[in-house]
């Protein structure tokens, strides 16, 4: 493998040569026992493309970019073409013989990966007996590795641990067996379980944006730019409670301006016995703990990732870590259209986008958020409602006083949840002082 530019990865040959063909032969085959000895690098992969994703690539680019080169390493893919949305997701759920795989390789975007995570995770606790609604379960975490190949619209998972969103260097950083350990959060609304997250968990502004851009999946990765225009000019805010636990004993702030990088020391801290004592401390410190925040938002982004990708290449919480066992909670509260322009221009140059007197970041290792009840709205409150921080030349008119617009929704890595009070932890069998993680190539 050959490093180029922006951390993108190339094949690279090396060539040996010798007149005595006997020689030749004893190259290649210790060459090849050499490779066979590699344990990490995988042999068998079990592959599922999401031919509607993104540019609706994923077909082609796995068959000319990934095909040839994991022909190459001699690795054999059994590749599933799905037919429907969850159709990965309940083939691995149920069907997938998983024993036969070294690892699951996903061609399309974040809402593939997830779908992807899902079956798996749901897999290993089903097979376990794990119920996945006790909030407080103890996950038993799975075995097999998960890779991506780059073919959505958002790609920030596999931006935001590789670098960058290239479908070679991907297959290559799997080829070699590369892994990185990655935060899930768990989503539940009282005791029923809703959904994992590893990325964005967004209400308010995303929300919105996520909702009215699945209306407009027929223009592609673009429907994000549109939507984004349509909910940045609608300027809604939304009224609720954020509580928090503030994240024990982590080594960083979201402010401290330190990238997380493959081997990140942040990730491979193994708390020392007197850390594991603060960290089982922690349960009985948890009453206390909480921190509770109301207020009119307009954004409410929790992100346990940096959310890189090529929108904004340092993402939405540039210094989150991968795999410390947090979540950076961004509160955005209400201001000026321009104010809040300017807070997301900085997510594409170097300013600090936290350096705004309405926006706060706290890393967390759970959250809760509950919308303001409808019945507490006010009839003062109501004749305002939707809530606008100023004249909206898209929703404007506003006479009848429409409920449903005083809530937003959560998006959970690009799909949107059913309810908006929910509650969220940081898995504990995937948390930094256990040794098994959900890993990606
Ligand atoms: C004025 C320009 C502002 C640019 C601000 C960019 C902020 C981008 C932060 C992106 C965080 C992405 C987090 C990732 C989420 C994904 O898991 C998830 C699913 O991905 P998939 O489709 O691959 O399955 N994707 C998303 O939720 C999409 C997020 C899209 C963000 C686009 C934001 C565009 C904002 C445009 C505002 C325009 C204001 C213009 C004023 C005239
Ligand atoms: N064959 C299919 N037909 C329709 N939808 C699908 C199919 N396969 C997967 N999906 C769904 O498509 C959605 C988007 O997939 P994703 O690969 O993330 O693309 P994008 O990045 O463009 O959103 C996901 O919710 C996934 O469940
Ligand atoms: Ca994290």
């Amino acid at each position: 493998v050959r490093r180029t530019r922006q951390q993108q990865w190339r094949c690279s040959d090396v060539t040996f040569q010798c007149a005595n063909q006997g020689l030749c032969q004893q190259w290649i085959q210790v060459i090849n026992e050499q490779l066979s000895l590699l344990a990490n690098r995988p042999k068998s992969l079990l592959v599922y493309i999401n031919p509607y994703g993104g540019k609706r690539r994923g077909k082609r680019i796995y068959k000319q970019k990934v095909a040839p080169l994991f022909r190459r390493a001699c690795i054999s893919a059994d590749v599933i073409v799905t037919e429907r949305a969850n159709h990965a997701r309940d083939h691995l759920k149920t069907e997938a013989n998983l024993d036969k795989y070294d690892g699951v390789v996903c061609v399309g975007g974040d809402g593939m990966f997830s779908e992807i995570l899902h079956g798996l995770v749901t897999r290993t606790q089903t097979d376990s007996g794990v119920d996945q609604n006790q909030p407080d379960a103890e996950l038993v975490p799975c075995s097999l590795h998960i890779g991506i190949i780059p073919a959505g619209s958002t790609d920030c998972i596999c931006f935001a641990t590789v670098g960058t969103n290239d479908p070679v260097t991907s297959a290559l950083h799997i080829i070699v067996g590369d892994s990185q350990p990655m935060d899930v959060c768990s989503v539940h609304h009282d005791d029923v379980f809703l959904r994992y997250s590893v990325s964005l968990l967004g209400y308010g502004f995303y929300g919105d944006l996520l909702t009215d851009s699945e209306r407009k999946r027929w223009l592609g990765p673009a429907r994000y730019d549109l939507s984004g225009v349509k909910t940045f000019l609608s300027h809604n805010y939304y009224e609720g409670t954020i509580s928090f636990l503030p994240a024990e004993n982590n080594m960083g702030t979201p402010r401290d301006k330190l990238q997380c990088r493959s081997g990140c020391c942040v990730c491979q801290h193994k708390p020392s016995s007197k850390d594991n004592k603060q960290w089982e401390m922690s349960e009985e410190k948890e009453n206390s703990g909480w921190s509770v925040i109301r207020g009119k938002f307009i954004a409410i982004n929790g992100a346990s990732m940096s959310c890189a990708c090529p929108r904004s290449p340092k993402g939405l919480s540039p210094s989150a870590h991968l795999a410390d066992g947090t979540t950076d909670l961004i509160l955005v509260r209400k201001c000026s259209r321009l104010d809040f322009l300017r807070h997301l221009l900085r997510h594409t140059n170097k300013e600090d986008q936290f350096d705004h007197s309405f926006v706060e970041v706290h890393r967390v290792s759970k959250f809760r958020f509950q919308p303001r009840h409808h019945e507490l709205v006010s009839l003062e409150d109501l004749s305002e409602s939707p809530k606008k921080t100023g004249f909206s030349p898209i929703c404007s008119a506003q006479t009848t006083c429409n409920y449903s617009t005083a809530h937003s929704s959560w998006t959970c890595d690009g799909e949107i949840l059913p309810h908006t009070a929910i509650q969220v932890r940081l898995l504990s069998c995937f948390a930094r002082n256990k040794e098994s993680q959900p890993e990606v190539h």
